[in-house]
């Protein structure tokens, strides 16, 4: 491999896009967007509904079926044991290229498949309900072990269930237990020990505990960033529970109409989100930590995906809206010299455009400003 910032990348999405084609338009869901994971590193993808967290995820994972079409970009993998992961692809799978990664869009249903288990798993949003109802839960981790380590010996392969068992806490004695007989917690910890039993080098989370009561999401949602830590799996984790996110992962990604419109280090985001609809989105969720305060939420919703307007994609809701927006698309610009991770996708941001950075207060005045006109105007 080459230099250790090549060695530390485990993903680079670039540019990757996604349209779902329907009779009356494409739905642009995902548009040029691009981001790294390092290895071990958990990403939190933020976002309203629709605005194509799940799209990325699983264009990421190849797992976008018809009416869904990737219309760009490239998804390069960098795996740690390279010659191994080469060797167990079939024998027309692609090179890797000078850096080691492979593009996981350019491979084979055979070496997805092959893929897939070993190196990257996926929990979906119902995936306690995923199990087999008829097969006990330990048989089930068997299965998988057996078809993608088949030179592990019975013993072994016992063993290791017992041992995923205990690393998402549930008794190693539940493992003789049918899905209906385990509680919808424990349900969701045996998803996960399925998806962590071939030790993969990244997990997709996307809303993985949303059935469950929010004391139990908590519990489990921590229980897997801890293990994520601890055995260095990179995790891309989907909630609409910002609070958790910024909790939990290390880096946070907010999404808005399939573009990536803020990206920084979660403590960033907390602390002075740049863009004004991460900010909007930061004060429409209640922290269980900290002051109580009054919620404002985002007036208006979302730009229909089949019809974007020129320039950005926020105009229409944004307080600080001026005439660059609604003529030129607002890049991913860093926004502040003294921290090169924080970027933001809006003009107040550009020296061009605006005189002044403004600051987290300023947003929080621009949002009081239009919840006052809205009042006002529901007044007249
Ligand atoms: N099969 C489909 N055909 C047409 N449009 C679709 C299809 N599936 C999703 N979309 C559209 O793609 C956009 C992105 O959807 P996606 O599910 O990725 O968003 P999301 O941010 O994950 O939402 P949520 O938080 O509700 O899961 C939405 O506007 C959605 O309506």
């Amino acid at each position: 491999m080459g230099t250790a910032i090549e060695s530390a990348t485990l993903l680079e999405v670039k540019e990757l896009s996604v349209d779902y084609l329907a009779a009356n338009g494409a739905v642009h869901a995902a548009r040029k967007v691009s981001f790294d994971l390092k290895r071990g590193e958990i990403m939190g993808l933020a976002g309203e509904s629709g605005c194509g967290k799940s799209t990325l995820a699983y264009a990421i994972a190849r797992l976008l079926r018809p009416p869904a079409y990737i219309t760009g970009g490239e998804v390069l993998y960098y795996p740690a044991k390279r010659d191994v992961v080469i060797s167990r692809l079939p024998r027309r799978g692609q090179q890797a290229n000078e850096q080691g990664a492979i593009d996981i869009l350019k491979l084979s249903p055979r070496e997805l498949r092959a893929f897939r288990w070993n190196e990257l798993s996926i929990v979906f949003q119902s995936a306690m309900n995923a199990l087999n109802p008829v097969m006990r839960v330990g048989d089930q981790i068997m299965d998988v072990l057996s078809t993608h380590r088949p030179d592990m010996k019975v013993d072994s392969r016992k063993r290791r269930a017992a041992e995923l068992f205990e690393m998402v806490g549930i008794s190693p004695d539940r493992l003789r237990s049918y899905p209906h007989e385990l509680s919808g917690g424990m349900r969701q910890r045996a998803v996960i020990a399925i998806a962590l039993a071939l030790q993969p080098e990244l997990i997709i989370m996307d809303e993985p505990t949303t059935a469950l009561d929010v004391v139990v999401q908590r519990e489990i949602l921590q229980l897997i960033s801890g293990l994520c830590k601890e055995i260095s799996t990179a995790m891309i984790f989907i909630t609409h529970d910002l609070s958790l996110l910024i909790e939990l992962a290390d880096k946070i990604a907010i999404m808005y109409a399939g573009t990536m419109i803020e990206k920084a280090q979660s403590v960033d985001i907390y602390q002075h989100p740049r863009h004004p609809y991460s900010y909007g989105l930061l004060n429409s969720f209640p922290t269980l930590h900290g002051p109580r305060k009054v919620m404002a939420g985002i007036p208006g919703s979302p730009p229909d995906l089949r019809m974007l307007p020129q320039g950005c994609p926020f105009q229409e809701r944004c307080p600080f809206v001026f005439d660059a927006c609604r003529e030129i698309t607002p890049p991913l610009r860093i926004v502040a010299s003294d921290d090169p991770e924080q970027l933001a996708a809006c003009h107040l941001y550009d020296p061009a455009y605006s005189g002044h950075m403004p600051a987290t207060a300023d947003l929080a005045r621009g949002y009081d400003k239009l919840a006052e006109l809205s009042l006002e105007g529901s007044l007249e």
